[in-house]
């Protein structure tokens, strides 16, 4: 507040406070009687409750972990202006120094209350969002997150104009219409698609998380270009040659992109601790700066209450010095000189700098040639309410500039930009008002720090200070226009000179040892009385408590605002991208679905496909094969038996040759019946050929073309050179194979009635072959001849009988011969299981020649089910990754827009509640 308006005050300084700043009605002081908290006595509520807030929340942070004191938020009764518990009894209406200064007091503690509360509801944001992002982070790592990027506008041809998935760049504007004139209206917007999808055909397809990596990535995904460009944060950003970053996106693989987004997302975390380590760090620094010997060691010392810094008519600042709490030097009072070859301070490094008494300050600051700055120890004279090294929210150092001039404005300049320095202070004489110098910094200053506190010193050498105000109010217009829309607490006249100080040594005679302001013993007492001393005094006391604030205010700004501002848009840029992915998540999850409704029937068809098969492929190998043994053992039975009746084509070349027509006969009758067995192949490849063509209508039926080109060959079938029958077969041919014993008999019964001699010659012929039924003969001769009779017929007779008997046997070779033969070949070939084993070799080989396609059908079935069963355990598994990843972002969704919404109600630019307001620039 000027001091010039301070005069014009009427006794009520609050009403005029209120007026002054148009603060709402209630802010007013009020008409009722102000009351006092005395003694142990019970007090107000409200009061109860500020006390024990002060008392949880001291300035040094409350507890981040206490997630309670933000969701009560702010207790409407602090805000509420009521009447100040003062210590100091008023009437009402009526004011005093002393109680308006516990009313600043106070609201000085309702400032950092509430700039505790902000902190603190920051710094839980930025521990749940940390957890937050890890938590992406890790799900980034299974389920490849999708980036949201720009459509590729060229891509008209690629955009499937009907897709049944949702659309998410159905949200955006016309600017990105890449459908063309002719899209129907109704028809659904591309589908936000994963890195690595194609459109088409590879829509209706299960993409599991490894299948889509192997995809192509012919398509750019996503989608709007408001959203693209809203990601502030976690932006991924690429400069490469001359590709835009959405086109680089676009070129990148998903996991690529996943890799991207988990280190954007580690910059983020690392970024989020630095900034809670910067919200938590409770030291601030405020920069005096101006011109040459604008006063501004005497205006620090003023702040100080001591005469700390030497102050002189001429220049005598030539390097900075930092003013600190002695407290941050175990409370020992002393000046560390840092030389210019070093280039950074520690207080815990000896080897960085020089120790000296305070006594030797005054040579320290004029010697620029070896030292860059010093840092100065002091025990804070000032009580905690008063303060400005520690005034229970911050530790504040003040750090005295050299003097501007053309030489050090740059240096200070740079010096102002800082991170560190949180207010730059500038001292401006009243009478000189600013220089070019000054212009300079404050130009410079002002694009970093919008405000700027200004002081203007030595206003008790102006004598016309309405003019003076003005004029420099003026050109503070110009230099810095937030100051001065600002400039009742921003821009104040004072005399620091004029501020009863202590001596730099506190132990020095007549020195305080700090606990109380203003005139206590010691001070240069400006005299009592002096009405315009007192003023002098008060103007300085407004300006601390502005500074005070201002040093608050400009905390929020310079250390809260930021991480809101960061969180703000991390959280946006969080929710942005959850959105996306839900929404994928949720077309992916409706895709699988329907796919797996499919599969399902499918896989269980192609089981039942492959026993029906399995089975069919079994009988028709088994019923062919047996057939064939039959066939076989049945032809070869008949044949063998038979074989003798054949066309043996052998002439009988007469009974010289008797032995070589028996072995002739023996290798034809072999011949005949291994030309059966040939038969019965010849039969077997038939039946072969059928069973295949059973098969393969089955393996074209389910196989499809991959079974067309299956085919076997019968004629290599049998083709094994077959041992010779010949050489197995042993017919020894006896002489009594010629005579067919049995066959004669047969044929003598049929000649009944012939002639006795022949008869008897038959007789005797039987006896001579095997003497049957001769006994009968012999009867039948006697009673025919008479006894006597036969005596003498008997000699001639038997010659007779014998040489027609011979050469019966001798002439019905050709007929007996081969029967004897095919008896004995029956019996050996029975004996060698000739029928059996050439039954079994040909079936056996029936059984073989159908193995092969009966296997490949029954693989090709197995695979079939294989395939539709990796088919369904992919798709099942895409089908649950989609169902976790959905509900994890909608989860995000829902977390970053608690989060965000509790970092919103943190208020750093809307007005301090209650009575602070009333101070509040
Ligand atoms: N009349 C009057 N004199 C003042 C006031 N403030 C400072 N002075 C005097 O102005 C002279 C310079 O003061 P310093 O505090 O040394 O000025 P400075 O800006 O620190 O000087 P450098 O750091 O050397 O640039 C001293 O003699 C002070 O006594 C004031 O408000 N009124």
């Amino acid at each position: 507040m000027n001091s010039n308006d301070y005069s014009d005050q009427d006794a009520d300084p609050f009403r005029a406070e209120s007026s002054r700043r148009d603060s709402p009605p209630q802010q007013k002081a009020p008409l009722r009687p102000n009351y006092m908290t005395v003694g142990s006595g019970s007090t107000s509520e409200s009061a109860a409750r500020l006390m024990a807030m002060i008392d949880q929340d001291s300035g040094y942070g409350g507890s981040v972990a206490d997630g309670e004191g933000l969701a009560r938020g702010w207790h409407p009764g602090i805000t509420e202006d009521r009447p100040t518990p003062s210590h100091t009894p008023v009437l009402p209406g009526e004011s005093s120094a002393e109680s308006e200064n516990e009313r600043r007091v106070f609201a000085s503690h309702v400032h950092q209350l509430f700039y505790n509360q902000n902190k603190n509801a920051l710094n839980r944001a930025i521990g749940q969002t940390v957890e937050v992002l890890k938590n992406l982070q890790k799900k980034n790592s299974e389920w490849p997150a999708h980036y949201p990027s720009v459509q590729r506008p060229t891509d008209h041809s690629s955009v499937p104009h009907a897709d049944p998935r949702p659309g998410l760049h159905h949200t955006q504007s016309t600017l990105d219409n890449h459908y063309g004139l002719d899209q129907s209206p109704t028809s659904r917007p591309t589908p936000p698609r994963r890195a690595g999808t194609t459109v088409g055909a590879a829509h209706s397809q299960a993409e599991s998380s490894s299948a889509a990596a192997q995809t192509a990535i012919p398509e750019p995904r996503l989608i709007t270009p408001q959203l693209s460009q809203e990601f502030s944060v976690l932006k991924i950003d690429l400069k490469m040659g001359n590709l835009s970053q959405a086109e680089l996106v676009h070129s990148l693989e998903k996991h690529s992109i996943a890799a991207l987004l988990d280190g954007q997302i580690k910059q983020s975390v690392r970024h989020l601790y630095s900034l809670r380590e910067r919200i938590e760090d409770i030291s601030s620094k405020v920069l005096v700066t101006g011109d040459l010997n604008a006063g501004k060691s005497t205006f620090c010392n003023a702040l100080l209450r001591r005469k700390v810094l030497p102050e002189d008519q001429q220049p005598c600042t030539s390097i900075f010095c930092e003013v600190l709490d002695a407290r941050e030097n175990d409370n020992i009072e002393e000046v560390h000189v840092i030389p210019k070859r070093v280039a950074r301070y520690n207080r815990d490094d000896e080897r960085t700098f020089e120790v000296h008494p305070l006594s030797d300050l005054e040579k320290i600051v004029t010697d620029s040639d070896r030292y860059s700055q010093c840092k100065i120890y002091i025990k804070d004279i000032r009580g905690l309410d008063e303060s400005l090294l520690n005034n229970g929210v911050v530790d504040i150092a003040l750090i005295d500039a050299p003097g501007l001039n053309a030489d050090s404005v740059l240096t200070t300049a740079v010096f102002a930009r800082q991170e560190e320095i949180d207010v730059v202070v500038f001292v401006v004489s009243a009478a000189n008002h600013f220089t070019q110098s000054a212009k300079e910094f404050i130009f410079n200053a002002a694009r970093e720090k919008a405000y700027i506190f200004m002081v203007v010193n030595g206003f008790d050498n102006i004598r016309d200070k309405n003019r003076c105000q003005e004029m420099i109010l003026k050109q503070v217009a110009g230099l810095s226009p937030a100051t001065f829309k600002e400039s009742s607490e921003l821009v104040h006249f004072v005399s620091s000179n004029a501020i009863p100080v202590a001596p730099a040594e506190l132990n020095r005679p007549g020195g305080v040892d700090g606990s109380s302001s203003g005139s206590g013993p010691g001070f240069e007492d400006p005299g009592k009385g002096k009405e315009k001393e007192r003023e002098k005094i008060h103007a300085f006391e407004e300006l601390e408590a502005s500074l005070r604030r201002f040093v608050l205010e400009k905390r929020s700004r310079s250390k809260l605002a930021p991480a809101k501002t960061y969180l703000m848009h991390l959280l946006g840029d969080l929710h942005s991208l959850a959105t996306v992915n839900r929404d994928v998540a949720q077309a992916e999850l409706d895709r699988v679905t329907k796919d797996l409704s499919e599969i399902e029937p499918a896989y269980e068809k192609s089981r039942k496909v492959r026993a029906e098969a399995g089975e069919k492929v079994d009988s028709t190998v088994e019923d062919t094969a047996s057939e064939v043994y039959k066939f076989t053992r049945d032809t070869l039975n008949s044949s063998i038996a038979r074989v003798a009746e054949e066309d043996l084509g052998v002439p009988y070349p007469g009974l010289f040759s008797v032995y070589d027509y028996a072995e002739d006969i023996k290798s034809a009758m072999i011949e005949i019946i291994a030309e059966k067995v040939e038969f019965c192949e010849e039969h077997a490849r038939g039946r072969i050929g059928d069973g295949f063509s059973a098969i393969k209508s089955l393996g074209l039926l389910h196989l499809g073309d991959s079974f067309a080109h299956v085919s076997i060959q019968p004629q290599q079938i049998y083709r094994r050179k077959k041992d010779a029958l010949a050489r197995y077969i042993d017919l020894e041919v006896e002489t009594w194979d010629f005579f067919d014993v049995s066959s004669l008999w047969e044929r003598q019964e049929k000649v009944a009635g012939t002639s006795m001699a022949l008869t008897v010659a038959g007789v005797v012929g039987g006896r001579l072959v095997g003497g049957v039924g001769w006994l009968d003969g012999t009867l039948g001769a006697v009673r025919i001849v008479g006894a006597n009779n036969l005596r003498r017929l008997i000699i001639p007779g038997l010659i007779a009988g014998v040489v027609l008997g011979v050469s019966y046997a001798l002439s019905s070779i050709p007929q007996s011969l081969p029967r004897r033969l095919n008896a004995k070949l029956s019996t050996q070939l029975a004996a060698l299981d000739y029928t059996h084993s050439n039954a079994l070799r040909i079936s056996s080989e029936v059984r073989r020649a159908l193995k092969f396609p009966g296997d490949y059908l029954r693989v090709g079935l197995q695979r079939n089910i294989e395939k539709l069963q990796g088919k369904k355990q992919e798709t099942s598994q895409l089908k649950e990754e989609s169902e976790v990843a959905r509900k994890y972002f909608s989860n995000l969704i829902r977390e970053s827009e608690r989060i965000r919404t509790a970092v919103t109600s943190v208020d750093l630019e809307g007005p301090s509640p209650g009575i602070a307001a009333a101070y509040s620039s």
